[in-house]
């Protein structure tokens, strides 16, 4: 295995280097994505690199989702647009998800879940991220029974309230839950529910908390940072 770091010794040290091969994140860079890898039967032949964006209404995740999609090759899928899609097509579930979002609480993980599967197994890269997920621990508990795997990553961007209600009601994409009234629910519902699943995956480690104030590329260069560090690491591990 040392062998394979050599042409870093130079740059880095070796304590550095070990404690980096026992992150668990590291470790799973090296399963996805080094040249000698296993297939291990799923769908892609490659296990997916599954993160999770996450953050309390209009904190941002969809729109830094975008640029670390298109620069860091990442499929983005988001649950809150897969609802809405679901609830505007011929669906036995529309009018459900639809007074759901209206209220601001938490359409039934079944539900939600199927979504992401199909679209997870669609997605043109083994690299997904997932936006607006899970927003509860009913959420995070039924993903990783059904789906059988936890993140690799989860990305939290914090945001103050007041900032998070400004860029809601400026958004104006005539969504039926970006009104005062939704937005205060909606507001309660993250703090009561999504914060236990933040909580929870600090605990083992696998949070990165971005500071979601400034403007979107002053925001996007600390997240940028993040997924530098793990192509960074990619690219020495699978040489
Ligand atoms: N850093 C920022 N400063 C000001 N407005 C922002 C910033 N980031 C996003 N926005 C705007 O705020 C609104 C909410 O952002 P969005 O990415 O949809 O957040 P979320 O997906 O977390 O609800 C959008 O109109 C978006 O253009
Ligand atoms: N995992 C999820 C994600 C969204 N949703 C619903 O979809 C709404 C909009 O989610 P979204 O992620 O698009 O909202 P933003 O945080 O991006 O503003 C949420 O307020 C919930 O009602 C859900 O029930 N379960
Ligand atoms: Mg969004």
């Amino acid at each position: 295995m040392w062998r394979r770091f050599a042409h870093l010794s130079l740059s880095i040290s070796r304590t550095k280097l070990q404690s980096l091969v026992r992150d668990p994140t590291v470790l799973k860079l090296i399963n996805t994505f080094s040249s000698d890898a296993g297939n291990d039967g799923v769908a892609s032949s490659r296990k997916p690199f599954i993160t999770f964006v996450l953050g309390g209404p209009g904190s941002g995740k969809g729109t830094q989702c975008e640029k670390i999609a298109s620069i860091f090759g990442f499929a983005h899928l988001s649950a809150g647009e897969l609802l809405r899609e679901e609830m505007s097509s011929p669906s036995e579930n529309g009018e459900l998800i639809r007074n759901v979002i209206k209220e601001g609480k938490i359409v039934p993980s079944a539900i939600t879940i199927s979504l992401i599967k199909r679209a997870i197994n669609s997605a043109t890269s083994d690299k997904i991220l997932i936006d607006g997920f899970p927003r509860s621990e009913e959420n995070r508990i039924a993903f990783e029974k059904i789906i059988g795997v936890e993140p690799d990553l989860v990305i939290f961007f914090e945001c103050p309230e007041e900032e998070m209600v400004k860029r809601i009601l400026g958004r104006n994409q005539g969504r039926i839950d970006d009104n005062m009234e939704t937005i205060r629910k909606r507001l309660k519902v993250f703090e009561d529910l999504n914060m236990p699943v933040v909580e929870h995956y600090s605990s083992k480690g696998k949070v990165h908390k971005i500071t979601a104030t400034g403007t979107v590329d002053e925001i996007f260069e600390r997240v940028r940072q993040v997924f530098a560090s793990l192509r960074y690491l990619k690219a020495c591990l699978s040489f």
